[in-house]
């Protein structure tokens, strides 16, 4: 039987991906691109990964939510809505491109949960 705070393959109260993404650049620097998978809800969620270093995201239960409940058209709807909110999220960040997020201090944030 599973308990109640146990979900998958992490316990709940554990740091989350933003909390602890800062402390993995740090560590491999330069010499391995690093991916941030786990809690990426909005688009401010991706643009303050990339804020702290990574190099991109990966998506996984939203998608399969918007698959669950509208098919390929869900899937294309939840992903337009990420890349606008991610848009709107650089325009208020004053940042022109992705490869200029680095220089957001987005530290304090802390994710958004959506669904
Ligand atoms: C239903 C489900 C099954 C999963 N099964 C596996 C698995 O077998 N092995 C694995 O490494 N990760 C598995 N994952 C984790 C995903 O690959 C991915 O790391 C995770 O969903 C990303 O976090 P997010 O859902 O918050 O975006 C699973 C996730 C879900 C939702």
């Amino acid at each position: 039987m599973v308990s109640g705070g146990i979900k998958g393959r992490q316990l709940a109260g554990s740091i989350t991906t933003a909390e602890a993404l800062p402390a993995v650049v740090t560590a491999v620097g330069a010499r391995v691109p690093v991916l941030v998978d786990g809690g990426i809800r909005t688009g401010e969620d991706v643009l303050r990964a990339l804020a702290l270093g990574a190099a991109a995201v990966l998506v996984g239960r939203p998608v399969a939510r918007a698959l669950r409940t509208g098919g390929a058209e869900g899937v294309r709807v939840a992903l337009d809505t990420l890349r606008a909110e991610l848009e709107l999220a650089m325009a208020l960040g004053g940042v022109p491109d992705l490869a200029a997020a680095t220089t957001l201090d987005l530290r304090h944030a802390t994710e958004t949960p959506r669904g």
